[in-house]
């Protein structure tokens, strides 16, 4: 089944920046890293996926569409935004009482379970929690919501290594099952690259990549050739070349692996490096039309 369907989706800001008439297509029970530079048009992605952006073009989402059907949507869809925004005056006995008042979905139970493996108290106040209590506050309430699509923008933002580490564990071993569909955004891309099934790359609203990391792994490979091999490396036309300590490395897409083993050392290239590399020439390319 299908979880998200977008044809054409262009939500324009004023000033001209936006979505540009992107193509989506998400599966269920994946979870799709969606990954862009800053300004690349994230955000405005989830807010038109979460219903809160009107926009054109067609966009299903749990096959409803997310404007007009927002409040049957949102039974089977939960969000966490990039700044952790808890009623900082509550108590945490509080919050859980609010959320198991307003979520039809919510299991007040298995909230309380997560919450005892970390060291929050319930008498506690929002505002006296650390920052990264708090997201893992909002991680409990999550959690315990049966929602059948997580949107993720910068979830780990401004929580440290271990709190961030700990986050995605605790997301993957407790929550993602292969009914339910994540979507994140993050910058932090090596923290994330190995949980993901999906990437979508976006630059200037508009998609530069969208494949699974499987066929990635199989699309592109980095070679470090030989100094006898690098002009016959070169004649396969690397996406990219740059030079690391003197030794050239370059990038291929769709070049089968087994012929640059014979030119030099392999690898799959990091996503990190993917991005950097599509990124650039995204801009490149734009450069040359203008
Ligand atoms: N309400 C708005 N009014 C005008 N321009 C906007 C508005 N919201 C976003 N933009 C512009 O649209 C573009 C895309 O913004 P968006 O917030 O979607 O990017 P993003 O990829 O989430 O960026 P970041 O990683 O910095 O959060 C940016 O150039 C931004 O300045």
């Amino acid at each position: 089944m299908t979880c998200i369907e977008a044809r054409g989706l262009r939500k324009i800001h004023r000033g001209g920046k936006g979505v540009q008439g992107i193509d989506l297509s998400i599966p269920s029970g994946r979870i799709v890293g969606l990954i862009g530079p800053n300004g690349a048009g994230k955000t405005t992605t989830l807010n038109a996926i979460l219903g809160l952006v009107p926009y054109e073009g067609s966009l299903k989402v749990l096959g409803r569409d997310p404007w007009r059907e927002r409040e049957a949507m949102m039974q089977d869809v939960c969000f966490i935004a990039d700044v952790a925004l808890l009623p900082r005056w509550m108590k945490v006995w509080q919050v859980l009482d609010y959320v198991e008042g307003v979520h039809p979905r919510f299991d007040r139970a298995r909230a309380e379970q997560f919450l005892l493996k970390t060291d929050i108290q319930k008498k506690a106040r929002v505002r006296n929690l650390s920052k990264g209590m708090v997201a893992q506050l909002h991680l409990a309430l999550v959690m315990a919501i049966d929602a059948k699509l997580l949107v993720l923008d910068e979830p780990t933002l401004g929580l440290d290594l271990l709190y961030r580490r700990e986050f995605y564990i605790t997301l993957l071993n407790d929550y993602f099952d292969h009914d339910r569909t994540i979507l994140v955004t993050t910058h932090q891309i090596e923290e994330i690259e190995d949980i993901l099934t999906d990437v979508i790359l976006i630059g200037d609203g508009r998609i530069t990549l969208q494949d699974s990391m499987d066929n990635l792994a199989q699309r592109f490979v980095e070679l470090k050739p030989r100094p006898d091999t690098v002009e016959a490396a070169r004649a396969l036309r690397p996406l990219n070349e740059r030079l690391i300590l003197g030794q050239s490395l370059m990038l291929f897409d769709g070049v089968p692996q087994n012929e640059l083993a014979a030119l030099g050392e392999t690898r799959q290239p990091k996503l990190a490096d993917l991005f950097l590399v599509l990124m650039g020439q995204s801009r490149l390319n734009k450069g040359a039309v203008a």
